[in-house]
């Protein structure tokens, strides 16, 4: 990644005076999911792309050194070598865009991906991750040890408390003490739409996080009952897209939890390059967050090159 923003000090008044046009924001939501994707061998290159962009993310309680190893491994070699020398793609060296991990297996991911001489990155999530509740010092502190343990992107969660009970000084001030730990690393900023209540809150909350320094807001942990939905990723490309218009630094855009489907990654491909253009559809601009989106997207591969699909058990890992 090499796109990174500063951040700016923080405009009350800005934040203050923003609202969202709830029904505007419905429709063009429902405008781009009705929008007609690429056929064929068109649609098979956006799923390409769509790879390249993806996050690929184990989360869960019982991660363990190993099946972190197998995430990397495919995270490497995302899509069979055969299917992507049959679309002449084989040389490309395509891989996802990084892989996202528990602070604790941060070590683990490293080692593996060094172990095959792969350089993809290694992102952490932190914060206390998913809720954000715990001491700041504690959070602080997680961000500091990812980024020890080699993580080159961290991905926070905010304090949505601060969010719900309208505190942005405080956010601002929170988000830019983990901007500053972060160093050098990457840091992308979960927003947790599911939990912001409105529209107004996701778009003030996207404002603060920007103006504090992140490099990416992120919709959601994966951990909410309601994770990334396209209205509210219209009201968080809007957020980037004033800012930038407004400060001229670039900020990426994550939408992340429940993304499954082949079919959703075109939607949010076609998402991006319609509200924000094609700047933001690489990874330095744009990822894709999902533990098993994938498998749906390399068995569309498979089906595009073979015109039969896959059973599960013949992609690895899928
Ligand atoms: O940050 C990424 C998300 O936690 C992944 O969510 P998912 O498991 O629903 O794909």
């Amino acid at each position: 990644m090499s796109v990174k923003n500063p951040g700016i000090d923080l405009d009350l008044e800005w934040v203050s005076k923003a609202r969202v046009n709830t029904q505007a924001v419905l429709k063009r939501a429902q405008q781009v999911q009705g929008r007609k994707v690429a056929k064929k061998q068109w649609q098979a290159a956006w799923l390409l792309k769509a790879v390249t962009c993806i996050d690929l993310t184990t989360l869960s309680g019982d991660d363990t050194p190993s099946n972190v190893h197998r995430l990397c491994m495919k995270a490497s070699q995302p899509v069979r070598r055969d299917l992507l020398k049959n679309m002449d793609m084989h040389d490309k060296g395509i891989t996802t865009a990084a892989v996202c991990v528990y602070p604790s297996r941060v070590a683990d991911a490293v080692k593996s991906l060094k172990a095959a001489n792969s350089s993809l990155p290694v992102a952490s999530v932190a914060t206390g991750f998913p809720a954000g509740q715990t001491p700041l010092k504690t959070r602080l502190d997680e961000v500091r040890m990812a980024v020890q343990d080699g993580a080159t992107e961290i991905d926070i969660v905010i304090n949505r408390t601060l969010a719900l009970t309208g505190q942005w000084a405080a956010l601002y001030d929170e988000v830019r003490q983990f901007r500053e730990v972060c160093g050098e690393a990457h840091m992308k900023t979960i927003l947790a739409v599911g939990e912001l209540g409105t529209f107004t809150n996701v778009y003030k909350a996207s404002l603060v996080s920007m103006m504090a320094g992140s490099d990416f807001i992120k919709t959601s942990t994966g951990k909410e009952s309601v994770n990334a939905t396209y209205p509210v990723a219209i009201v968080m490309v809007r957020a980037i897209r004033d800012y930038y218009l407004r400060t001229g630094h670039k900020v990426g855009f994550k939408p992340a939890g429940g993304i499954r489907t082949a079919q959703e990654a075109l939607v949010w491909l076609v998402l991006m390059k319609e509200e924000l253009g094609d700047d933001w559809l690489t990874p330095t601009l744009f990822r894709l967050g999902a533990s098993s989106l994938l498998a749906d997207i390399e068995r569309q591969i498979y089906h595009y090159v073979t015109g039969c699909y896959a059973a599960y058990y013949e992609l690895p890992m899928a």
